[in-house]
C-alpha cells in the first residue's frame, strides 16, 4: 500500500495544552478522504502538520514519503488550503497566478488559467472584492495548479451556500479525475463528503475512531434493531459501536464481516452520516470504542 500520511504518537500542545495528542494514523494514496469530527477533535491541527505549517510536539508524520515542509521537493508534493480559503485582498487575479508561477516549481500555469476562464472570474478583479465562493475557486485552483501529490483541503466549503458548496465540490471532483490528485478534505457536512470522498476517517479527541474506504465501510455497518437485550451478549464478530436502549428495544449499530441470523433482530443499512454520528456520539457508546480499519 503506497502511503499518502503515515503519524506515528503524533502531538501537538501549546504550552500545557494537547491540540492534537498521540495520534495514529495511516491514510493510503490515491483516494479522496473525507475527514470528519467534532469540534477541536484535532483536525486542523492535525492538516497543518500535515501541510509544514505547524512542527509537531511529539511524534512523526510522513506525508507522500518525506517530512512535512522539508524544502522545496516536498512542499511541492502537498498544496494545502488551510480554512476560510486564504487569498491575498489586495492582489488581482492574475496577480494570484502569477504568484503561484514564482513560488511552484511545477506550475501549471495553462492549467490556472483554463480554470480561471471556466470559472468566469475576471483576472483583474482583486480577491478582497470576490464572493466567499469565488475566493475558495480561486484558492482551491492555486492548490491544483501548483501539481500536487497530495492536495489538503481544511472545511474549503463551509462558507459557501449550497449551490457554490456543488459547484466547488464538483470542480475538485473533476481535478481529481483529470490530474491525478489524492485529496484529503475536512467537513462537518457529511452529505458533502458522501457525494466526493471515497476513503473516510473520523477523528475524534485526537483519535481515529474509524477508518477505511467508504463502499466498505457502509457494508460493514448495520443497524439491528429488536427487543431489549444485553449488547454483551452479541457473537464474538459482531462489534458494538453504539446503543441505544428503550424500557423494551435495543437500537445497536454493529460492524461484521459476517451475516446476521439472529431472527430476533431487523437489520437495515446506514448511510454515511448515520454512520459518523454513530462513531461521534458519545450517549451510544456501550463500552471502549474500537479504532477499526477495514482491512483491503
Ligand atoms: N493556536 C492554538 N492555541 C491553543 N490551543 C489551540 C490552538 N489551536 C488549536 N487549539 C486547541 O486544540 C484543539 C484542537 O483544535 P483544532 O482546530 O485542531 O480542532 P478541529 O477538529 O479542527 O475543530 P473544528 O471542527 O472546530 O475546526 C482545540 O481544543 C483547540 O482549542
Amino acid at each position: 500500500m503506497t502511503t499518502a500520511l503515515r503519524a506515528r504518537a503524533l502531538g501537538r500542545s501549546y504550552g500545557r495544552r494537547w491540540a492534537l495528542r498521540d495520534c495514529t494514523l495511516d491514510i493510503p494514496a490515491g483516494h479522496v478522504v473525507g475527514l470528519v469530527g467534532p469540534n477541536g477533535a484535532g483536525k486542523s491541527t492535525l492538516l497543518n502538520l500535515a501541510a509544514g505549517t505547524l512542527a509537531p510536539t511529539a511524534g512523526t508524520i510522513e506525508v507522500c514519503g518525506g517530512r512535512p515542509g522539508d524544502g522545496p521537493g516536498q512542499l511541492a508534493k502537498v498544496g494545502f488550503v488551510a480554512q476560510d480559503t486564504p487569498v491575498y485582498a489586495g492582489l488581482s487575479v492574475e496577480e494570484h497566478l502569477r504568484l503561484g508561477a514564482r513560488l511552484n516549481p511545477a506550475w501549471d500555469g495553462a492549467l490556472a488559467r483554463e480554470r480561471i476562464a471556466r470559472l468566469g472570474l475576471d483576472g483583474a478583479q482583486r480577491a478582497g472584492r470576490m464572493s466567499g465562493g469565488q475566493r475558495a475557486q480561486l484558492a482551491l485552483t492555486l492548490g491544483i495548479a501548483k501539481r500536487p501529490e497530495l492536495l489538503i483541503l481544511d472545511e474549503p466549503v463551509a462558507a459557501l451556500d449550497p449551490l457554490a458548496r456543488r459547484d466547488f465540490l464538483q470542480s475538485l471532483m473533476e481535478a481529481v479525475a483529470e490530474h491525478d490528485l489524492g485529496v484529503v478534505l475536512s467537513s462537518h457536512l457529511v452529505s458533502d463528503l458522501e457525494r466526493s470522498c471515497d476513503y473516510l476517517i473520523v477523528l475524534v479527541d485526537s483519535r481515529v475512531q474509524v477508518a477505511g474506504e467508504v463502499d466498505e465501510l457502509l457494508a460493514a455497518h448495520h443497524r439491528l434493531t429488536g427487543p431489549r437485550r444485553d449488547p454483551a451478549r452479541l457473537p464474538a464478530g459482531q462489534h458494538v459501536v453504539s446503543a441505544r436502549h428503550t424500557d423494551r428495544q435495543t437500537t445497536l449499530i454493529v460492524r461484521t464481516e459476517d451475516p446476521i441470523h439472529d431472527p430476533a433482530w431487523s437489520v437495515s443499512g446506514l448511510d454515511l452520516e448515520d454512520l459518523v454520528l454513530a462513531y461521534m456520539d458519545p450517549q451510544g457508546e456501550t463500552g471502549p470504542r474500537p479504532t477499526l480499519e477495514v482491512r483491503r
